[in-house]
């Protein structure tokens, strides 16, 4: 990549664009709301079970002016979803500044795995064990998502749930390729455990982006 482009992509002036639609956000919180989807490239977290393995090699994405990515965003929905990748790879203050300039509610999806940066409505925290969330995202994370592989993913979900600020909405979600075996466990611990409430990728039995 030319040094320029490199720099104005450090900088949050361009952002490696893997792909954007138009859809209904699947899981958490917002789910079942009509929303528009930016997939920013990059992530060196390595979850083995990750659903966009494609994502992480930033290079492979082409870098977008964040000007003609909220320009084009803005005609389809004032609900915009920043998601990767890891989307705090990357300086998101301009992009938010922009989408918020435009009337446009940000949200983002993200490990926690980097400082905060950039301006939310709505920031869904999906910590990972292989690099634990910074600070600054435990303490303004509004939904805490957590990832159920195994039965472990229990334990780490409560530890977690410790870190982040009394405000935040607690999810347990079924690593999808494990549903069958983790979706029962699941039900039960919400049950026993009614602080947490269950999320599922609502998008995928819907057959939808
Ligand atoms: C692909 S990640 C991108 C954003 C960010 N890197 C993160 O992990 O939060 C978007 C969401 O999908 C979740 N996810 C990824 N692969 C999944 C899978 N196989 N089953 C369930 N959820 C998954 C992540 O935990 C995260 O909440
Ligand atoms: N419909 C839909 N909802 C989602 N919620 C979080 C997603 C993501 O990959 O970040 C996602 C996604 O990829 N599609
Ligand atoms: S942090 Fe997110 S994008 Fe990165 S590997 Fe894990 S699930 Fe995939
Ligand atoms: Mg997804």
């Amino acid at each position: 990549m030319k040094q320029e482009i490199q720099d104005l992509v450090n900088k949050g002036l361009m952002l490696p664009l893997m792909e954007e639609f138009y859809t209904i956000q699947g899981e958490g919180y917002h789910k079942g709301t009509a929303a528009y989807f930016i997939r920013i490239g990059g992530c060196d977290v390595g979850c083995h079970w990750c659903d966009v393995k494609e994502s992480w090699i930033a290079d492979l994405h082409p870098p977008t002016k964040t000007e003609t990515i909220v320009q084009n965003a803005k005609k389809y929905s004032d609900t915009v979803v920043v998601t990767g990748g890891e989307p705090l790879t990357w300086d998101m203050t301009e992009l938010t500044s922009k989408l918020k300039a435009e009337n446009c509610k940000t949200h983002i999806e993200t490990s926690g795995a980097y400082e905060l940066t950039g301006e939310w409505d709505w920031i869904c925290l999906s910590p990972k064990k292989m690099k634990l969330p910074t600070q600054s995202v435990y303490e303004k994370a509004n939904e805490l998502k957590c990832i159920i592989y195994n039965k472990d993913d229990f334990k780490f979900a409560e530890a977690q749930a410790e870190k982040v600020n009394n405000d935040c909405i607690l999810y347990l979600q079924p690593e999808w390729s494990k549903r069958d075996t983790m979706i029962p466990l699941i039900v039960d611990y919400v049950m026993a455990n009614p602080k947490w409430k269950v999320s599922l990728q609502t998008h995928k039995y819907l057959n939808i982006p």
